[in-house]
């Protein structure tokens, strides 16, 4: 899977992608990331990226000019790719929407503004438009990250061996169960008995109801289209 990143601060996303899961993903040649610097894309000797709002406000706005010859550029070699512009008036980027973007995309072109926000035309050039929460950041390069990273974890062969039990969660539409590992007593706060027990089964039925049980503290929101056995654990708990 190849992602291509438009961004000014491609320093962010370089140095990010260098570490962790996404370390071996690239050295594996599992995935692929180009970065690209929208200054690279102007036309004038200072580069300029951004100018003054029409109808005024605050702040300045990211003109159209330098993503539109990025992307001119990239899709020049007409490959396909799906092209995502990350803004909270996006849609909400899920587990489920990762999944889907990484059984469907070969090849993601990651588009991040900062300002203000960017000139509305820019989205006559984009697939789609993705939100990762209902918060300001500062640019869109924290959540090509977040995009990145969560749609890596899902290439088979990008996790190695081990199981990823975050990924089933979410997919099954739950938070995570807690985990320990040594000391089994740390300053009087012991780890729980049932996993020192070796019995897998007692210890798989107490991680699904602390799982659900988080997830009835933090996120009910979450327990839709849960199976019988995982309803009826709910129900022991309320
Ligand atoms: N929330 C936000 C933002 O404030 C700026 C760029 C991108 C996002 N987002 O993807 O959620």
């Amino acid at each position: 899977m190849k992602f291509e990143v438009l961004t000014i601060f491609p320093e962010i996303i370089e140095c990010y992608i260098k570490h962790g899961v996404l370390g071996k993903a690239l050295n594996k040649g599992i995935v692929e990331v180009k970065v690209y610097n929208l200054r690279d894309f102007t036309s004038d000797k200072h580069k300029k990226v951004d100018d003054y709002p029409y109808g005024g406000g605050a702040g300045m706005v990211m003109q159209i000019e330098p993503f539109y010859n990025a992307i001119m550029h990239l899709k020049a070699d007409e490959k396909p790719r799906k092209l995502v512009l990350l803004s909270p008036q996006g849609r909400k980027f899920t587990q489920k929407l990762a999944q889907k973007f990484m059984e469907e995309s070969k090849a993601m072109v990651l588009i991040c503004g900062r300002y203000e926000g960017i000139d509305e035309r820019v989205k006559a050039f984009v697939d789609e438009e993705v939100s990762i929460g209902d918060y300001v950041l500062s640019g869109g390069e924290l959540a090509a990250l977040v995009i990145i990273d969560s749609v890596v974890r899902l290439i088979p062969g990008a996790l190695g061996d081990e199981l990823s039990a975050v990924e089933d969660s979410f997919m099954k539409g739950f938070l995570d169960y807690p985990h320990y590992t040594r000391p089994e007593d740390f300053k009087g706060m012991k780890v729980p008995e049932v996993l020192l027990s070796g019995d897998h089964k007692k210890i798989a039925l107490w991680r699904k109801r602390q799982a659900l049980k988080n997830t009835l503290k933090n996120r009910p929101d979450l327990l839709k289209n849960l199976s019988p056995e995982d309803m009826r654990i709910l129900k022991e708990l309320c």
